[in-house]
C-alpha cells in the first residue's frame, strides 16, 4: 500500500547497529551497514565468524541483542500485521535446500502462495508451474526431491524463494555441496533471475568463484573482530586492500585481475 510513497534511495535493507550472538555470547558486536536496491550483496568470512548469525537475525529468525534491521525503512519487528507485510517481500533459501520430502516440486513451490496469498489451487499450481520454468525445471513438476539431483534441488529452492516475487531474497551457502560446474551454472541462473526481475540478493558464501562472479559489494565478517572488517566490491577489495585478514581471503586460490589496469 505505502509501496509508491517509498523513496527510491531508502536502501532496500538497513542494519543498524547490530548486536547478536546466543545466549551470553556476543558474535558480533554494533555491526551497521546496508543493502541498496537490487544490488547482489555477498556476506563473506572464514568459517564461524558469524554469516550465518548475521543472516539468522537479518531474517528474524532470531532476535538481535540490541540494533535494528530495516527493509525499506520498516523495523521488523513491528506489529505483526506489518511484520506480516514486510515477510512477504523477502524469500529464502536455505544451504539444504529444504524441501519438503513428501510433497511434489510444483507443490513446494505453491507452499508459500498458500501460506501467504488467497490464491486458489489452480492458480497457485499454474504460478509453481512457471517458476520451475524460471529455474529450468519444466517436465519435473511431479517429481520429489528425492529424484532429483543436488543441483535441481537448489534451483526448486531458488523457485520456491520466488514464488512471491519477492523483493530481496536470502541464499545461504547456496552453492554447499554442489560441483564447480553445478555451482556456477547456480551462480548464471542466480544472476540471471535477480538482474531481471530487479530483486535484491544478500547471499551468504566463502566461494570465492561465486563472491567474483556475482557480488556487486561484500562485506567482510571477522570473528575475532565481531564484526565487518572490509566493505565493498570484490574485486576492489582484494586488488587494493591492506588488511592481511582480506587479502589472504579474497587471494586464496585465484590471481585476481583489478577491473582497472592502466
Ligand atoms: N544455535 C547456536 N547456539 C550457540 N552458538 C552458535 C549457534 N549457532 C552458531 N553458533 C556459534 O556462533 C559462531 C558463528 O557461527 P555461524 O554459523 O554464524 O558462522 P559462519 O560464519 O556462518 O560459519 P560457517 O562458514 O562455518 O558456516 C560460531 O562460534 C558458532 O559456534
Amino acid at each position: 500500500m505505502n509501496d509508491s510513497l517509498e523513496p527510491a534511495d531508502v536502501p532496500a535493507i538497513a542494519v543498524e547497529q547490530l548486536t547478536c550472538g546466543y545466549d551470553a555470547a556476543v558474535i558480533l558486536r554494533d555491526v551497521s551497514f546496508t543493502v541498496r536496491r537490487g544490488e547482489i550483496f555477498f556476506i563473506i568470512g572464514g568459517s564461524g565468524c558469524g554469516k550465518s548469525t548475521l543472516l539468522r537475525h537479518m531474517i528474524g529468525l532470531d532476535q538481535p541483542m540490541a540494533g535494528t534491521v530495516r527493509f525499506f525503512g520498516e523495523p521488523l519487528e513491528a506489529d505483526p500485521v506489518r511484520r506480516r507485510a514486510v515477510l512477504m517481500r523477502f524469500g529464502v533459501l536455505f544451504q539444504s535446500s529444504a524441501l519438503w520430502s513428501s510433497l511434489t516440486l510444483r507443490q513446494n513451490v505453491s507452499l508459500p502462495l498458500e501460506e501467504y496469498t488467497d490464491l486458489s489451487r489452480r492458480d497457485r499450481e499454474e504460478i509453481a508451474t512457471l517458476k520451475l520454468a524460471q529455474v529450468g525445471l519444466t517436465g519435473y513438476e511431479d517429481y520429489y526431491p528425492a529424484e532429483i539431483s543436488g543441483g535441481m534441488k537448489k534451483r526448486a529452492g531458488l523457485a520456491r524463494a520466488l514464488a512471491l516475487d519477492p523483493e530481496i531474497v536470502f541464499f545461504d551457502e547456496p552453492s554447499a555441496g554442489l560441483d564447480p560446474i553445478t555451482s556456477r551454472k547456480l551462480d548464471e541462473l542466480t544472476r540471471q533471475v535477480c538482474h531481471t526481475l530487479g530483486t535484491t540478493a544478500v547471499i551468504v558464501s566463502h566461494e570465492l568463484a561465486s563472491i567474483f562472479a556475482l557480488a556487486d559489494r561484500v562485506i567482510m565478517l571477522d570473528r575475532e573482530e565481531k564484526g565487518i572488517i572490509a566493505e565493498g566490491p570484490p574485486r576492489e577489495l582484494a586488488a587494493h586492500s591492506r588488511d592481511p585478514r582480506v587479502i589472504e581471503f579474497l587471494r586464496r586460490d585465484v590471481e585476481v585481475a583489478p577491473t582497472s589496469k592502466h
